[in-house]
């Protein structure tokens, strides 16, 4: 295991090169890995598996859509898909990937099937640390690990068939074998992370609640909607303010971003822009400090799990989600931004596509002549 500086602090974390794909195949040779649930990290976890040689099954409601997609990617009833419980009998690690909320229901039955020397895998935190609630307790004879991927299930497939690599967190709560570590870093591999950084169950479901409902998502949607509405109140056009207050963000700034950090992206806009930038970050830091506070302290305090669990397992709640979504999707500025995405040249005829590709090839030439080390 390396141990890397992030920022003057040194953290384990295992690459690929120290852990190749070869070990993890060695690893996982005579093991039996059964995806348990094909909603988004099943299909990216299962897939990702079985291009990368091993022996994946996946387990799921017949008669559910998922079972129709995992049929539509390749996996066959009666050999590599089977009914929940059939799928929980033959794994020798089972990959609990149902929505947390459902995990709690199945939970007596996948329990049944935990004998000695199998592994319980999860790519979330929330069953285990907060089992007060969810009554997620498994017996003391199966190694119990995590690889929890930080993104989306979406993005882990995508990623991987564009030979990138997103990056993963992996924990161990339980180590009845002795072969703990060695089977949740080949499964880290085999799902094809890019590299696995150390953490416990429940610092993952911490930080993983904080930041989806924080600046990942929450925090997020709630500055553009701020933004968009002070701009829109004051007599901007919904394009105009659309534009400044997402698509400029997504597609110029978050790339660049991305590739250089935030520290370069400063350095590397107007001076007029840096200025006001440089002024007004801490205020906006300063804001919404204390509302980052509580998040926490809700999560910590097992507030936010016990509300997520509350209304997923409500009969209706499909249809309570579907009106919540439904008011974002209607709401004046994603409306704006689906006229605006369309505009993209791209997401035109095939004539300006073919153009936008040469524009993106040669602007790539142009960005990495102005990097600082040039
Ligand atoms: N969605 C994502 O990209 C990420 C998810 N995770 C974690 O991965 C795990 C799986 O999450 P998702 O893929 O989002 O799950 P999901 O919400 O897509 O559900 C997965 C599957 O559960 C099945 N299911 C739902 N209720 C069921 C029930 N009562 N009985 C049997 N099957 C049922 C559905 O058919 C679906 O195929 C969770 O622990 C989640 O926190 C972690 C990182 C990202
Ligand atoms: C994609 C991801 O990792 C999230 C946002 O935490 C989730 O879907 O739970
Ligand atoms: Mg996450
Ligand atoms: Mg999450």
């Amino acid at each position: 295991m390396a141990k890397l500086n992030f920022g003057g602090v040194e953290e384990n974390v295992v690459t690929r090169e120290e852990f190749p794909l070869v070990k993890a195949q060695k690893v996982l040779q005579n093991e039996v890995v059964a995806i348990i649930g094909y909603g988004v990290q099943g299909p990216g976890q299962a897939l990702n598996q079985r291009d990368n040689g091993i022996h994946v099954i996946v387990g799921q409601r017949r008669n559910s859509k998922s079972w129709d997609k995992a049929v539509r990617d390749g996996f066959v009833p009666g050999e590599t898909l089977f009914e929940i419980e059939e799928a929980l009998e033959r794994g020798t690690i089972i990959c609990y990937l149902l929505s947390d909320a459902a995990q709690i229901q199945l939970w007596p039955t996948v329990k049944k099937h935990l004998t000695p020397g199998k592994a319980l895998y999860f790519s979330h935190g929330f069953g285990i640390t907060y089992n007060d609630q969810t009554g997620i307790v498994p017996p003391a004879e199966v190694d119990v690990f995590l690889v929890a991927p930080k993104g989306s299930g979406t993005s882990l497939r995508r990623m991987f068939l564009q030979g990138r690599g997103l990056n993963s967190s992996y924990a161990i709560f339980q180590d009845a074998t002795g072969r703990a570590f060695e089977r949740v870093i080949a499964l880290g591999i085999a799902i094809g992370s890019g590299y696995l950084f150390e953490t416990n169950f429940k610092k993952e479901v911490y930080s993983d609640l904080t930041g989806e409902r924080g600046t990942l998502m929450g925090a997020i949607q709630g500055l553009f909607a701020a933004q968009y509405e002070v701009l829109r109140s004051k007599g901007h056009t919904p394009s105009e303010a659309f534009n400044e207050t997402v698509e400029e963000l997504t597609q110029s700034l978050m790339p660049l971003v991305a590739e250089n950090g935030m520290d370069w992206m400063y350095a590397n806009c107007s001076t007029t822009a840096q200025r006001g930038a440089l002024d007004w970050w801490k205020k906006f830091r300063d804001a919404t400090l204390p509302v980052f506070n509580d998040l926490y302290e809700s999560v910590a305090t097992g507030k936010e799990a016990a509300k997520s669990i509350e209304s997923n397992s409500k009969p209706d709640y499909r249809e309570k989600l579907e009106a919540e979504l439904k008011e974002l999707r209607e709401s004046e500025l994603w409306q704006a931004g689906k006229t605006v995405r369309s505009l993209r040249p791209e997401n035109q005829d095939p004539a300006a596509k073919s153009e936008n590709k040469l524009h993106k090839s040669t602007a790539k030439q142009k960005f990495s002549s102005t990097l600082y080390h040039d």
